[in-house]
């Protein structure tokens, strides 16, 4: 014969305990009777204190226990205009292992940043090329770049070269003009990299790659696309000694995450890209850093470095 379904007991306000363990009638309303208190004591000022400090021991913990937190120290918020800051570090032995150029290898190392030396309106342009050229390829994955000297632009899983596949046609995509800005700023930065480290702007010589990126958060389908290691980049790059950056894009307002981290031993220090932001440093391994994975939107920059051997030195690009 069919029983009759049994009524599921109805959960009320009470906690799980107070409906698992009635018995009858009378041992309900004994276990109703001490949730109920126990309701009522969450809402005395001891449970509270002792709620906030279960949260409180594991935080503090966190804070102590990992100093090199990312996000500790912020060189430069894109909130704040900067004029001029310079953080020095002490220079790695990196240089020790390369030729010596007397009043260019980095005997006074550090990290810079300015958002006074490329004003908002060459930064738009140089966006607007960045824009334009990129936008003849891009990556399948999160990162795409633009190399001027060689005309290497990110097509799929590769690269193609620019001046050979589109030919003539190039000219009105990347113009005279757009390379006499170029030329411009890459020489008003060496300038401020020659004034900051105290060397002759004469002994420094643009290197290779130069090159505009662009990143986003799409996945990463090749190496090329993984931005966000922690690198070296005189170890990357090679003939680097000399690193500049210069933002076109605005961080948490075209995009989030993209933020540039030096990694140090004790703590971690972000710099925020800012439309026209200039940041530069000494390209050994008292430059540790990496990009943070770009979680929305699109972030553009150009680098523009420089080398103080002139066996690695590049002509600036151009058309003539
Ligand atoms: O775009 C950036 O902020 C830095 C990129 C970088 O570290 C590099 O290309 O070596
Ligand atoms: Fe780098």
């Amino acid at each position: 014969m069919a029983t009759k379904p049994r009524r599921r007991p109805r959960v009320t306000g009470e906690s799980w305990a107070a409906v698992g363990t009635s018995r009858g009638a009378a041992g309900g309303k004994a276990s109703l009777k001490r949730s109920h208190a126990l309701g009522r004591s969450w809402r005395s000022p001891l449970a509270w204190g002792v709620f906030a400090l279960i949260l409180a021991v594991p935080a503090v913990y966190f804070l102590w226990a990992y100093p090199t937190g990312e996000g500790m120290e912020v060189l430069a918020s894109q909130h704040e205009t900067l004029q001029h800051k310079f953080y020095p570090v002490p220079c790695s032995q990196d240089y020790g292992n390369h030729k010596q150029f007397t009043g260019c290898t980095p005997l006074k190392c550090g990290r810079a940043v300015t958002d006074a030396v490329i004003t908002h309106q060459e930064a738009k342009r140089m966006l607007r090329i960045a824009e334009a050229g990129l936008s003849l390829g891009g990556s399948d994955g999160g990162a795409s770049i633009l190399d001027l000297h060689s005309g290497a632009l990110s097509m799929g899983k590769k690269f193609v070269n620019i001046y050979g596949y589109y030919g003539e046609e190039m000219k009105e995509i990347l113009t005279e003009e757009d390379f006499q800005l170029y030329r411009n700023v890459k020489r008003r930065i060496q300038q401020e990299i020659a004034t900051t480290f105290d060397l002759d702007a004469n002994s420094l010589y643009l290197t290779k790659p130069t090159f505009f990126s662009r990143m986003n958060s799409s996945e990463a389908k090749t190496a090329h696309d993984e931005y966000w290691h922690p690198h070296i980049d005189k170890v990357t790059y090679g003939s680097f000694d000399y690193t500049s950056l210069l933002y076109l894009s605005d961080y948490s307002r075209d995009f989030g995450g993209g933020r540039f981290i030096f990694i140090d031993e004790k703590t971690n220090s972000t710099l925020e890209p800012r439309l026209g932001r200039l940041s530069f440093f000494t390209s050994g391994s008292e430059n540790l850093h990496r990009v943070e994975k770009v979680s929305w939107g699109t972030r553009y920059a150009i680098t523009i470095s420089f080398t103080c051997n002139p066996d690695h030195s590049i002509m600036d690009p151009t058309w003539l």
